[in-house]
């Protein structure tokens, strides 16, 4: 049986970091991937979600912009910006294994755990100093009548043709990126949710300015709404809910992910896990010696988002060469839903900070601004958390709340106060980062 120093389950952000670093040692690696060679961020999650929202953001504005220096506002070609979306994409995948294959073996199929130092592939049998698991999350599907006619995003995001009703069940990331894709498209958009709100773990005030411009371009919010049954009906489907039916022609079930390890066959092992993924220690070990796991497929508190996976992937390339014996610190994580308005927080949520003499909120409207007014921006806003004068929490609303939160971050992260930033930086002037001096 053939030995490696190292076996990566999974060629995703966070394998492909690993294998990136173990390219230039002179490991004997071998990288197995059961699916796309890249995972998802690349083939069919952040980067074509991105890539479809550039021509999205430029349609909304220009809508925004009607009546203020803009006579005709554009209009979205799907079926254009799909293709153009298609041939970029498509290449990927081979062209990702291929450039694996360039310093390390590939094998293209689904590894499985034959015991807890033994992984199987196409028939062959494998063992490794180290292996590490990193075959991320995949969606849920919900179990209800009809359940065969639910998509997902890996199949909005290469919609060749767009159907004229789209209901959406859930209201996380997943769904309000793409309900934002399709329905400046001109699809008409249904987002059904049990709860009574939207991007948990988001502020609620930042939700609900997101919620409130969803609904003002004509897309539906049904909250508190359990999902029943998917029907066929004569020329439609019908979504039966405990609020009424709901007639459409394509559903999207985005009700989030889960860890894929069903494959992997850990029954066969020592491994443990819970629903949420893999248990690792503060190293990324989990419970077999020699057995690591990295990326979405962990079970942890901090986010499942590609810089996440990929931190960890170097984290344990450093470890695994002898680079470091830490433990794992995670730095202060970004996050933003990429919808339109956007919608960015990083640190401390203000919802979550009780009544604390130590703490102080302050908004700050972002609207009187040129650089916003220019752009029609009445939305946007940034909402900051200081804790003994300190900036431990920041949140922002708008088409710039993403590049607002990132400007942001490294005041968090290094722990600097005003007084320190303004003295080592001095921001170009009009431009986003330019308020971040000032409001300290
Ligand atoms: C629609 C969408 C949009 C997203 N947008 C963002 C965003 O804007 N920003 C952000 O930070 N994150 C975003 N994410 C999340 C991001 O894609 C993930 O956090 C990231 O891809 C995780 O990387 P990973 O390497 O852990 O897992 P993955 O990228 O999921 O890669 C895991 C790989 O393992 C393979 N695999 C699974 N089982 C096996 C097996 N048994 N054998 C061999 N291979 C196996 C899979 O085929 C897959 O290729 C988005 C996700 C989705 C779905
Ligand atoms: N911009 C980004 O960074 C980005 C974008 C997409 C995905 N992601 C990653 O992918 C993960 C998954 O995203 P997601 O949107 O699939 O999950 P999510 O957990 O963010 O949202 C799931 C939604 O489905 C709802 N839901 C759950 N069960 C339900 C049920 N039975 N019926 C109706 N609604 C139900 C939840 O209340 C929630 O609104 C995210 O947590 C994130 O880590 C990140």
């Amino acid at each position: 049986m053939k030995h490696y120093d190292e076996i990566l389950i999974g060629s995703g952000p966070a394998a492909y970091k690993m294998s990136n670093l173990l390219a230039q040692t002179d490991h004997q690696v071998l990288v197995i991937e059961g699916f796309e060679f890249g995972g998802t961020c690349p083939n069919y999650g952040c980067e074509p979600k991105i890539f479809l929202e550039g021509a999205v953001r430029n349609v909304l504005q220009s809508q925004q912009l009607v009546g203020k220096g803009i006579s005709k506002p554009a209009t979205l070609d799907w079926q254009q910006l799909m293709q153009t979306k298609l041939e970029r994409f498509n290449p990927w995948p081979a062209e990702t294994k291929e450039n694996i294959a360039k310093t390390h073996d590939v094998e293209s199929g689904y590894a499985e755990f034959v015991d807890d130092h033994t992984v199987k592939v196409n028939g062959n049998s494998y063992q490794a100093d180290h292996i590490i698991i990193a075959t991320g999350q995949t969606p849920n599907i919900l179990n209800i009548p009809g359940k065969d006619e639910l998509h997902t995003s890996f199949d909005v995001l290469s919609l060749k043709k767009l159907p004229q009703k789209i209901t959406f069940i859930g209201a996380g990331f997943v769904s309000l990126e793409l309900a934002t894709l399709v329905a400046a498209a001109g699809a008409e958009v249904t987002v059904i949710m049990h709860s009574d709100r939207v991007l948990r773990g988001f502020p609620k005030e930042e939700s609900s300015v997101l919620v409130k411009a969803m609904q003002d371009r004509g897309i539906r919010f049904m909250f508190k709404t359990n999902t029943q049954s998917l029907l066929a009906g004569d020329d439609e489907l019908v979504l039966e809910t405990d609020q009424g039916s709901v007639k459409t022609n394509y559903v999207v079930d985005a009700t989030g992910r889960h860890p894929n390890i069903e494959r992997l066959h850990l029954e066969r092992t020592n491994i443990q896990y819970d629903r949420n993924g893999i248990l690792v220690d503060d190293h990324l070990k989990t419970t077999v010696d020699g057995v690591y796991a990295i990326g979405d497929v962990v079970s942890r508190h901090e986010p499942k988002l590609t810089p996440v996976a990929e931190f960890e992937g170097q984290y344990l390339f450093n470890y695994l060469t002898g680079n470091t014996q830490d433990t794992i610190k995670y730095p202060t994580i970004g996050r933003a839903a990429f919808t339109y308005p956007v919608v960015a927080m990083a640190g401390v949520n203000p919802d979550n900070v009780v009544d604390n003499h130590s703490y102080q909120i302050k908004k700050v409207p972002l609207k009187y601004g040129s650089l916003y007014a220019g752009q029609n921006d009445q939305l946007s806003h940034l909402t900051l958390v200081f804790k003994n004068q300190q900036l431990v929490g920041v949140s922002a609303v708008g088409e710039h709340a993403a590049d607002d939160v990132n400007n942001f971050l490294p005041v968090i992260g290094l722990k600097i106060t005003g007084k320190e930033y303004r003295q080592a930086v001095m921001a170009i002037y009009p431009a986003l980062a330019d308020k971040v001096g000032g409001e300290l």
